[in-house]
């Protein structure tokens, strides 16, 4: 597109006076469009490109990195620019909503992970006005691992989107399951507002498998004054909770709390003083990846430890009753469920913080529990591989041959994936390969076991190569690209499932899939 041509749409966007309902350049991305004072701003899509088009005081200009310049006369000067990350730094300097901030205060927050960096345009559309704060940019190092992506290119994506979209009023960036010191300076370095420390290497699961004696005589071999303080505070203790929730704490709840989880507390304490405020970030500890689930006294005596600290995360994810599996719905005794959330949420109350749910990904019959037992505590849920899912719906129904493709792979090369999640998938319970035809291959993606298998296979799908090339990859973009309003339409549909439920706008699973679920 010719510069003279994006002067002119400038000062039609400036002459238009904020109404942009009849331009005559249909290449301009209408919700990106920012007029400030006489500059204008926005994205122009032509030739199915994506760039940033800036009309704006010559003497101002100079920090967008352009591929082509203008010089437009009355002091202006057009620029045409990529969407990089020194771009995006550019912009915001004018529009600050363009950079992730704080949750903090926020009560309802979701997470949405974008695997593949072009999700958000849709999951911003949805979100407008829906009352719920976006974290945009999430992915945990496993996901960046297995997917040959920077947390710089989730930040930067996702940024690019929020200005893509006009989205003005927030959004944050989760440096997700980070462990290690480094990787939590990693995350903060590349721009995110939100840790979520995943404490699983200082949580002593073997603890919980140790007998009366043993677990007393370990604990008892503590320094003093920790045996102390520690039966001093809990010991036999009952703690209201108020409306009802009380929690209690025998010697057993004692001795296992301590052993189990209080390394992990000082652990957190370590990282909150070195990268949390220092930075004024948002801070979530997830142990829901431990392999024992979190009693309502381990949650109060981990809350009870870090508040003795002077520490108050923004959220803390449990480790729930029953399953929280990956792409599928939630596996467990719903009552017991409730039973146990209702503690958690009234913990979380009690110490100033909300509940995090990771692997929130079509677990909806859960939802309905989480909205009802809400009392304004408020939550956080986080989702991920769910939106790469409808990625693949769109190649199931746009490109068969590639799906089965791919299902192939996955299938015969599940065991790849076995270090990275756990899941009860398995190949003998889904179908073969072989089996799959153009008119069963969108049943892989509502079979719990192809589905699951889908799921994590997306790393080794998106990476795998042959002859130094990628076999599905650039396939797989071309597709989802050339269908993008498909992939838009999927996401909007699918994620609306999700917070329908949460925000009760909907009873129950069936209804929201009746609903939504593509026919
Ligand atoms: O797959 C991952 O590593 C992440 O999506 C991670 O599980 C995340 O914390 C999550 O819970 C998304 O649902």
């Amino acid at each position: 597109m010719s510069t003279s041509k994006y002067i002119d749409d400038a000062r039609e966007i400036f002459a238009a006076n904020g109404d942009y309902s009849n331009l005559s350049d249909k290449d301009v991305y209408v919700p990106s469009i920012q007029v400030d004072r006489t500059n204008v701003y926005f994205i122009s899509h032509a030739n199915n490109e994506k760039k940033l088009v800036v009309f704006e005081n010559g003497n101002t200009i100079g920090d967008f990195d352009a591929e082509e310049t203008e010089v437009a006369g009355a002091g202006k000067t057009l620029v045409v620019a990529p969407l990089t990350k020194a771009n995006n730094d550019a912009i915001a300097k004018r529009f600050q909503w363009v950079k992730p901030i704080s949750r903090h205060g926020y009560k309802y927050t979701f997470g949405l992970g974008d695997r593949l960096g072009n999700a958000s345009n849709a999951h911003l559309r949805l979100f407008k006005g829906r009352g719920i704060f976006p974290i945009l940019g999430q992915q945990s190092i496993r996901e960046l691992l297995l997917t040959d992506r920077t947390e710089l290119d989730v930040v930067t994506s996702a940024a690019w989107a929020i200005f893509e979209e006009g989205y003005t009023t927030g959004w944050g960036a989760d440096g997700d399951h980070v462990k290690e010191p480094y990787e939590v300076e990693y995350a903060v370095e590349s721009g995110c507002t939100m840790i979520t420390l995943d404490a699983t290497k200082k949580i002593h699961n073997e603890i919980a498998d140790l007998s009366d004696e043993e677990l007393d005589a370990k604990f008892n071999a503590l320094d003093d004054d920790y045996v102390k303080y520690f039966n001093d505070t809990y010991l036999d203790k009952t703690f209201d909770l108020g409306d009802g929730a009380e929690v209690h704490f025998t010697k057993k709840d004692v001795e296992q709390s301590v052993l189990i989880f209080f390394d992990a507390v000082l652990y957190g304490e370590f990282i909150y003083h070195r990268f949390i405020e220092p930075n004024n970030l948002d801070f979530e500890i997830s142990m829901d990846e431990t392999i024992v689930p979190t009693t309502p006294a381990n949650h109060y005596f981990f809350a009870n430890e870090l508040h003795e600290k002077g520490i108050t995360p923004e959220t803390l994810a449990p480790k729930f009753y029953g399953e929280f599996q990956k792409a599928i719905d939630y596996i467990g005794d719903l009552d017991r469920f409730e039973r146990e959330y209702k503690i958690h949420q009234a913990i979380s109350k009690h110490f100033g913080y909300r509940v995090s749910i990771h692997s929130g990904s079509d677990k909806l019959s859960v939802y309905p529990i989480v909205h009802k037992l809400d009392d304004g505590t408020g939550w956080h849920v986080k989702t991920a591989g769910t939106n790469w899912l409808e990625a693949m719906r769109v190649i199931a129904k746009h490109d068969p041959e590639l799906m089965k493709e791919m299902y192939s792979y996955a299938y015969n090369h599940l065991q790849d994936v076995k270090p990275f999640y756990v899941f009860t998938a398995d190949k003998d319970n889904s179908p073969k390969p072989e089996t799959i035809n153009d008119s069963n291959v969108m049943s892989l993606l509502s079979d719990d076991n192809p589905r699951q298998i889908i799921h994590t296979m997306y790393g080794n799908l998106l990476t795998y190569q042959e002859s130094f090339r990628y076999v599905f990859r650039d396939r797989f973009f071309k597709v989802l690209t050339d269908h993008q309003d498909q992939y838009d339409d999927y996401l909007n549909r699918h994620i609306s499932e999700h917070i329908d439920l949460l925000q009760g706008k909907a009873a129950s699973r069936d209804e929201v899939r009746a609903k939504y679920e593509p026919k």
